[in-house]
């Protein structure tokens, strides 16, 4: 095991909360992790680690939980005889636009942390509202249509913020509690974003938004550097409420990197922290993401998590209401490209759940056996028609569709399209497996086309590389799908770490943080110490000739396919 300092990266997602410690030469030296359903489930009375209120459309999660399971992952640490002591800077990643409420007592509250007990005993009275809404909420719509109109267009929004109006974003959300609960919209002094409140409870007082994480608001004027006032006004309700708005919202930290200051002398007295541990900007999971490898331009990274994400970067800011553009968490005047998908992992859980359950420990088995029989768009024969389909147990972000599903076909050139009947019984579940990954891969495929060009020798325009990590990455059905929708000249890859990318992420930004040299960037430092082995494997070929143009002939059907249900959705 090395000797040098050692950093600690987080991530709070959705299902989890994961750490992970890594050498000053990026080697992995420790990981645990709580599992909310597993180890809270019934207490908190969530599923998927949250609770939904079907009738408004509310996500959201208990930060009890959260406080919880910080306490916990720090004694599995301990436990796996991770030397704590050792830790030279923290930072993390965590689910992006989620936020908590701090009341006035929360600052104080935070100060005189008691080591003799826990966080969730001392830290109920630091909050205004109990809960955190979560990244699948979709209470928001009204708040929405008023923030697309309030510049004038998504396309204004998008040019200001980097996103158009969604229901996650924010921006929205703090609209809507202090419409729906203006009593604890009032008694709110701070509002954190998942990431803050994380960092916020080790350095022991509140800590400001990441430059990264702000930009999943709607509130952050991209351009200008600056909290962007007339959308703060829409938020607060005018202009009286800016100021505010303004406090509880807090400064930002303009720069990714340095440090917030020292961790809370709580983790020090109970864990054996250093009291030196220095507690770094937190980001979101999707930014903290790019940082897990070098990523280069024209490399893609699939997430499978609970939410499935396509991310690239980029120095061209290029903002559509179809997709979200980012600020890069370590690299100012970077980019990071997002597509978010609600319909991911969990989408897929359910078209698995309807095949046969496996015989032995492997959940996925069927499911994979199925993708793998399958041949591309379900076409076995020149006269078999291509299968197409949509699977959105949820209301979907891209494109912004209701909850159901649909199942179309074409020709293999994408003409004569037609919604399959519901009796016909040439479509068994066997077939869903397969169309259910085609159909999230074609989604990207379609909405990333216009950032990617021929890589080389002529070449179809696609990723160079694609990387995927999540919990979705450790399926080799899956990454075959992504490789021949996708393409990918140099191979698809997943990262040795796998589901525990984004808490990857985290602890290269503190290794960055803490040890960069003057004006050196996160690429040329992290650049110079990362090598693929022991890092990433190679899953699949990507790019295969003859496939990669199949998908090509029907991307056109499936974009027409997802119009025709818009149009019904909206009519
Ligand atoms: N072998 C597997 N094949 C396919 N999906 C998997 C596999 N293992 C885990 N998953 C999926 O990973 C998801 C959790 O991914 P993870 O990245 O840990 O989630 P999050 O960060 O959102 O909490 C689960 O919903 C599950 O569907
Ligand atoms: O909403 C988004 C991104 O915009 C989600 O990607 C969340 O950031 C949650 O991520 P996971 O829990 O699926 O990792």
């Amino acid at each position: 095991m090395s000797s040098g300092p050692l950093y600690l990266g987080f991530d709070l997602s959705t299902q989890q909360l994961k750490a992970i410690v890594v050498s000053s030469d990026l080697k992995v030296v420790s990981e645990a992790k709580v599992d909310f359903d597993a180890d809270f489930g019934a207490k908190y009375d969530i599923s998927k680690g949250v609770r939904v209120n079907e009738d408004d459309g509310e996500v959201f999660a208990p930060v009890a939980m959260w406080l919880e399971a910080l306490d916990l992952v720090l004694q599995r640490l301990k436990e796996n005889k991770c030397p704590v002591q050792d830790i030279r800077g923290i930072s993390g990643s965590c689910q992006q636009h989620g936020s908590v409420f701090w009341s006035a007592d929360g600052g104080s509250a935070l100060k005189k942390l008691d080591a003799g007990k826990t966080l969730v005993e001392q830290l109920t009275i630091a909050f205004s509202y109990e809960f955190g809404p979560n990244w699948q909420d979709h209470s928001t719509q009204a708040e929405c249509d008023l923030f697309d109109a309030h510049l004038g267009s998504k396309q204004k929004l998008a040019e200001a913020t980097g996103s158009s109006a969604h229901h996650r974003f924010t921006g929205t959300q703090i609209m809507r509690m202090r419409r729906r609960r203006p009593e604890v919209y009032a008694k709110t002094a701070r509002i954190s974003l998942v990431s803050s409140f994380l960092a916020s409870l080790l350095l022991g007082e509140i800590a400001p938004i990441d430059i990264g994480d702000v930009t999943g608001m709607n509130l952050w004027d991209i351009r200008k550097d600056s909290w962007h006032e007339s959308l703060l006004q829409l938020t607060a309700g005018g202009e009286d409420g800016i100021p505010e708005l303004r406090k509880k919202l807090g400064d930002v930290r303009m720069d990714g990197g340095g440090t917030m200051g020292s961790i809370s002398s709580y983790f020090v007295e109970k864990y054996g922290f250093n009291p030196e541990c220095q507690i770094v900007p937190f980001t979101g999971d999707n930014p903290a993401t790019i940082l897990a490898l070098p990523l280069r331009p024209l490399d893609a990274i699939v997430s499978l998590g609970t939410s499935s994400t396509f991310l690239m970067i980029t120095p061209t800011y290029l903002p559509d209401p179809s997709y979200h553009f980012m600020n890069h968490p370590a690299n100012p005047g970077h980019y990071m490209f997002m597509l978010c998908y609600k319909n991911g992992g969990l989408a897929r859980e359910k078209v698995r759940d309807r095949l046969p359950k496996p015989s032995g420990s492997d959940p996925w088995a069927k499911f994979n056996k199925a993708v793998l029989e399958t041949p591309p768009l379900d076409i076995k024969t020149e006269t078999d028609k291509a299968k197409l389909g949509l699977y959105f147990p949820m209301p979907e972000i891209v494109p912004n569709i209701k909850a159901g599903t649909w199942r179309y076909t074409s020709k293999s050139d994408g003409s004569d399209l037609q919604e399959k009947a519901e009796n016909e019984d040439d479509w068994p579940p066997d077939t869903d497996a397969r169309i259910i990954v085609e159909s999230q891969a074609l989604s990207m495929r379609l909405r990333s086309q216009n950032l990617v060009t021929s890589p080389k020798d002529a070449l179809p325009a696609q990723p160079r590389r694609i990387y995927l990590v999540g919990g979705g990455s450790l399926n080799p059905a899956i990454a075959r799908v992504m490789g021949d929708v996708l393409g990918g000249v140099d191979g698809v890859y997943k990262l040795d770490v796998g589901g525990n990318a984004c808490a990857l992420g985290g602890a290269y930004k503190a290794v960055w943080a803490l040890e960069r040299g003057e004006n050196e960037s996160f690429d040329a430092l992290i650049g110079k110490r990362w090598t693929e082995e022991g890092a990433i494997q190679k899953v699949d070929d990507g790019f295969k000739d003859g496939t990669f143009q199949k998908y090509g002939g029907v991307v056109g059907a499936f974009e027409d396919m997802e119009k025709r249900i818009l149009e019904v959705a909206h009519n």
